[in-house]
């Protein structure tokens, strides 16, 4: 696979259930690196799509490749090997309630007992700091977490494989405002750490504005539009309209980087804890 190949071509993809379409003839194409926003109204497809994505729904017609293997038509072992190649958070985070953090985040390293059992707590730890959480958070039960933690560890878990692409589905869902912006803070700073290509569905606007490379609109059982923000928020689709409602005057070029400058304000580190980021500075 050449450096510059998609990571991510859905090709005239078909989905029904029952009889009923939810996507005709749909295409997408998701470059190294870009962090991609699909949004849609609710019944859209968007969830049926990322499933195609992550191989849990096969379409009837049409193809979808990941990093140039067409899922569904590539072998159980190959599927297998792409498949650690991705990380995903789930809407609800999907931890283990009966498995403390420490164990929730080292499962898919047990799972695929590729690396000795004495690395697997640095990994964890690391992994745990890198979401800006502490040591003492390992031992906690995913009760006793708050929203934003839970999303925190769910990232954890997604990328202590080291996956070159993650999916969000909906990251900043069910946080109070202040906890959104850090943890699309966190994405940020990760997404330059990693240099990850990320594909998140969302219905938050603020989260655009901060992240994303481009947004992908799912209207009418395809992808009607998929461009830069600034583009995007102007389609005269009454589903963009609606969203984007308010938000036109943020729109400007300049004003999406000013907005993004503004977050990358030094004084707040996405939520790592100082103690973390003088160590980090340290090395
Ligand atoms: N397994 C399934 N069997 C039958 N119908 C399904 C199945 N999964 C999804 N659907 C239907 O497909 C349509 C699209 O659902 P989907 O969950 O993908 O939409 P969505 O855009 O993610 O919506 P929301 O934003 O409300 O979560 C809906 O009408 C849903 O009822």
């Amino acid at each position: 696979m050449a450096a510059d190949d998609p990571i991510i071509e859905v090709d005239n993809v078909t989905t029904a259930f029952d009889g009923h379409v939810i996507h005709r003839h749909l295409n997408l194409t998701v470059h190294r690196g870009e962090v991609l926003a699909l949004i849609g109204g609710s019944g859209s497809g968007k969830t049926t799509l990322l499933r195609l994505l992550l191989g849990l729904e096969v379409p009837q017609s049409g193809t979808v490749k990941i990093f140039g293997h067409p899922l569904g038509r590539c072998a159980a072992r190959d599927l297998e090997r792409v498949r650690y190649r991705w990380g995903v958070l789930f809407q609800n985070g999907a931890l283990f309630s009966a498995l403390n953090v420490f164990d929730n985040i080292a499962l898919p390293l047990r799972e695929l007992k590729s690396v000795p059992a004495d690395v697997i707590a640095p990994l964890v730890m690391l992994k745990l700091a890198q979401v800006g959480l502490k040591p003492d958070d390992a031992l906690k039960r995913p009760a006793e977490l708050s929203g934003g933690m839970v999303k925190r560890v769910s990232l954890a878990r997604a990328l202590i494989l080291d996956p070159q692409l993650l999916f969000l589905d909906e990251p900043t869902a069910g946080l109070d405002p202040d906890s959104a912006k850090q943890f699309v803070k966190l994405l940020r700073k990760l997404r330059q750490e990693l240099g990850l290509t990320v594909v998140m569905i969302t219905h938050d606007v603020d989260t655009l504005f901060a992240v994303v490379d481009r947004v992908a609109v799912l209207a009418d059982q395809h992808i009607i539009a998929c461009g830069p923000l600034t583009q995007v928020a102007r389609l005269p689709h009454p589903f963009v309209r609606n969203f984007f409602l308010g938000h036109l005057e943020r729109c400007a070029e300049e004003d999406v980087k000013r907005f993004r400058l503004s977050l990358d304000d030094t004084s707040d580190d996405g939520g790592v804890p100082a103690v973390l980021r003088e160590e980090q500075t340290a090395h």
